[in-house]
């Protein structure tokens, strides 16, 4: 019986997937918060989840790396740093991190670089995100994801052309872009729109999360599919076969 760590276990997302990994009749190896000892975690679990705080991701890796158990990431706000040390670690043990372990957004990711591939650039992209009150960064790791999928199916660099919170005099929209704006407030679970926006028409691509039991079923999907695997850094279509 595989045995999961929970890293940020008390957490919104730590609960939810204590509860899937019950779900699945899988075993819970235990969890960790600030302050925790994650090294005692990593040496009793066949795999790690995290989704906790980027403050606490290189010791993740670090206690992962010694007890050579691979990890799951879904912690999200990730600076450039994060995935240097992301990229470090891969090659000593399997790591998948995503933005988001759904179903839908995996597969939502592929049809934006499809439309994006097929759409030109006098077609705008504007991402429009919707999430909880209690959130705190911005934009969400989804919502970059989709940039990403956008920037890909573009053939560009999604830092060469973001518009990251517009305010005052911003000049007009350049052309190329790729725009993001980011609500908060009451309980949303997780809302995105990826809307291409061209004359006269417009065509909108959404994911609405209901609750948090679909990120929680993908990441313990994802734990077990990472755990089989040899060292390297994995995401979510390879682990839902998209
Ligand atoms: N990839 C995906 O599909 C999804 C990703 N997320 C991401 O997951 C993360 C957690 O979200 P959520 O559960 O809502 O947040 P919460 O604030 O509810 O939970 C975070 C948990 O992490 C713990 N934590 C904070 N710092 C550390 C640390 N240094 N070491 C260990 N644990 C720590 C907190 O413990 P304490 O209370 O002691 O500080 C808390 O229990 C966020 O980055 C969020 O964006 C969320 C949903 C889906
Ligand atoms: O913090 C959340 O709640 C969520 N975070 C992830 C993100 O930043 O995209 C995934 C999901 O949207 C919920």
């Amino acid at each position: 019986m595989v045995r999961i760590g929970i890293i940020g276990s008390n957490g919104r997302m730590g609960q939810a997937i204590a509860q899937a990994i019950a779900d699945a009749g899988l075993d819970l190896a235990g969890g960790v918060d600030r302050d925790g000892d994650v090294a005692g975690l990593a040496a009793k679990a066949d795999v790690l989840i995290d989704f906790s705080s980027p403050d606490a991701l290189e010791a993740n890796l670090d206690a992962a790396v010694a007890a050579k158990v691979p990890m799951v990431i879904g912690t999200t706000g990730l600076a450039e740093r994060h995935h240097w040390l992301i990229d470090e670690a891969a090659a000593e043990i399997a790591v998948l991190q995503t933005g988001n372990t759904s179903l839908g957004v995996t597969l939502l990711a592929h049809l934006v670089r499809e439309a994006a591939a097929r759409l030109g650039n006098d077609w705008d992209i504007e991402i429009v995100e919707t999430h909880h009150r209690m959130k705190v960064d911005a934009p969400s790791g989804t919502a970059l994801l989709l940039g990403e999928a956008a920037a890909k199916g573009r053939d560009v660099t999604l830092g060469d052309v973001s518009d990251r919170g517009r305010d005052g005099i911003t000049g007009t929209r350049e052309e190329g872009h790729i725009g993001f704006a980011a609500l908060r407030g009451g309980t949303v679970a997780g809302d995105h729109t990826v809307h291409f926006l061209a004359d006269n028409e417009r065509l909108a691509l959404s994911h609405m999360a209901e609750n948090r039991g679909i990120f929680a079923k993908g990441a313990v999907k994802a734990a077990q599919w990472v755990r089989e695997k040899d060292a390297g850094r994995y995401t979510m279509p390879e682990v839902l076969g998209l």
